[in-house]
């Protein structure tokens, strides 16, 4: 079975232990997360190890930065052969409409499909209250995703990060062509742990979402039996859904 709606994220710190989930899950997973970790262990090498494995690759690096630095490091991840990365939508328009022009202008010289980019919009990690009192913004989670998704449409981002809760939002205010990617799914066998704006895989996609990123439910076995298992209970509930798949 494969389905590019589940991206399965890596969170490991060696090629060794990447490789090993990925062998374990063979042709059950098509779509990998690479996020800090891995990357900043094992190095670009990674991306090309996964794509030999002909797997897809979504970089999860956060950019942050001024302009002319997160446009730059586009170019060299457009280089690199990852189907979408992402950065921070508060880092501004002008950050990304800059990234957005230098991975086109890349992937024309290479004569390849630009990744698609995606905007970080509030961590499923953030609750109201660390929203409001520690991080200090005013209003709710909801209204600041859908302002941040409008602001990433209207700079030419391909789409977002963000819960499934707000998926439904995003998807009223962004119709059309734009990806709603959604951590911090959690289906019924598993913990919640540091995330708090969680949905089952189920519910994500009846929200909305276009694409499930699922770690530690899945990884966090050791065994491949179990894995297998983890991801056979996720597919099951996401063809199962309410409206088809
Ligand atoms: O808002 C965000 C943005 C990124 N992530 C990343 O997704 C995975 C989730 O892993 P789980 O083990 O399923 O919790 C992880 O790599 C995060 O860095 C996120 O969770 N929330």
């Amino acid at each position: 079975m494969n389905n590019d709606k589940l991206i399965v994220a890596l969170d490991v710190s060696s090629e060794k232990e990447a490789i090993a989930i990925v062998e374990q899950l063979g042709d059950q997973v098509n779509y990998y997360k690479v996020g800090m970790e891995l990357f900043y262990s094992a190095g670009p090498e990674i991306i090309k190890k996964l794509r030999k494995y002909d797997k897809q690759v979504f970089l999860d690096l956060k950019c942050h930065d001024i302009p002319n630095t997160v446009a730059k490091t586009g170019k060299v991840l457009t280089e690199l052969g990852v189907s979408m990365f992402n950065l921070h939508i508060s880092g501004g328009r002008e950050m990304m409409e800059r990234t957005v022009e230098h991975v086109q202008n890349k992937a024309e010289h290479l004569g390849i499909t630009p990744p698609k980019i995606l905007g970080v919009t509030i961590l499923t990690s953030i609750d109201n209250e660390t929203f409001q009192k520690e991080i200090g913004f005013s209003g709710s989670i909801e209204q600041k995703v859908k302002e941040y998704a409008l602001l990433a449409k209207s700079s030419g981002l391909d789409g977002v990060v963000a819960s499934a809760k707000e998926a439904a939002i995003i998807s009223e205010a962004c119709p059309e062509n734009f990806s709603i990617v959604t951590p911090g799914i959690r289906p019924k066998f598993s913990t919640k742990g540091d995330q708090k704006r969680t949905l089952s895989p189920k519910e994500a996609l009846q929200k909305g979402s276009t694409h499930l990123v699922i770690g530690r439910p899945i990884t966090g076995y050791h065994d491949r039996e179990s894995k297998i298992h983890a991801v056979s209970k996720i597919y099951e509930e996401m063809f199962n859904y309410e409206g088809g798949f």
